[in-house]
């Protein structure tokens, strides 16, 4: 069994006992207040350099990334780089996230949040809002055309962006619909590991005009992005590149400067 069903096998789990101890509708009763945000995606249409910056522990493919750092300094740090948005991995188990790094990440800054999680049910996309992200983070991999359908429906009537992540032609056929407001190339394949922005390249032409193209994964230096800026793409997330260093948020901040050049 490869990584990606072993994940979706204990996610699966993990939020049938959730909905057990946490009933849906004492998640909506944190929904209630509504926050004044930027989308991410007019925010990534506009920007010069379009960076989301990601807080990743640690990961399947890289056990340990940063545990020092603390998430607002993080959060913080990003922002001053001046990131169109900032990625939160929530995943415990494998990526080493939880909802309180989402949680403190939101009461630090009002930068647009991406809730970085497997998704496979409605309850995680109320406790995504209920825990201030902006953003949700659909896998084509994991997710089937009705259900990518049923889940990006609910996001937007939540007032969440869509991100909608493939890194093949027949994830991407299989998703276009227009409850989707960004499509992300993953350049790791999450079964095997292996990571090239070709495949970025590759999928570009085929990702219709009306979505942000979102880049993700492997990316470590200016150059790719400017390759990959003639290809379309307006977004770039990056992970490990920032959180292996000491202060990430510095990192971004020099990256960003770099790339503004
Ligand atoms: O650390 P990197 O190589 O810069 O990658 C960031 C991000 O793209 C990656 O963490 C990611 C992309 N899609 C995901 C889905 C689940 C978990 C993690 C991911």
């Amino acid at each position: 069994m490869n990584i990606l069903d072993k994940i979706v096998i204990d996610k699966r789990k993990e939020v049938d006992l959730k909905k057990r101890l946490i009933p849906v509708w004492q998640l909506e009763a944190s929904v209630l207040f509504e926050r004044p945000c930027n989308s991410l995606a007019t925010l990534l249409k506009t920007s010069k350099t379009g960076i989301i910056a990601e807080h990743k522990r640690r990961s399947p493919s890289k056990s340990v990334i940063n545990q020092k750092v603390s998430v607002a300094e993080v959060a913080e740090g990003y922002s001053n780089a001046g990131v169109c948005g900032m990625s939160v991995l929530t995943d415990g188990k494998y990526f080493g996230g939880s909802l309180d790094d989402l949680l403190l990440a939101r009461a630090s800054v009002n930068t647009p949040l991406l809730r970085k999680e497997f998704i496979i049910d409605e309850y995680q996309l109320i406790e995504a809002k209920a825990h201030g992200a902006d953003v949700i983070l659909l896998i084509a991999a994991i997710l089937n055309r009705n259900e990518i359908s049923t889940l990006s429906k609910l996001a937007k009537d939540l007032g969440l962006d869509v991100l909608l992540e493939v890194h093949n032609e027949e994830e991407l056929h299989k998703s276009i619909m227009p409850t989707l407001d960004m499509l992300g190339v993953n350049n790791r394949n999450l079964k095997t590991f292996d990571v090239t922005i070709e495949t970025s390249k590759k999928l570009s032409a085929l990702i219709p005009d009306e979505f942000v193209k979102v880049s993700e994964s492997g990316i470590s230096a200016i150059e790719p992005i400017k390759e990959l800026q003639e290809y379309g793409y307006q977004g770039f997330l990056i992970g490990e590149n920032f959180m292996k260093t000491e202060n990430p948020g510095q990192s971004a901040y020099e990256f960003i400067k770099a790339l503004e050049k």
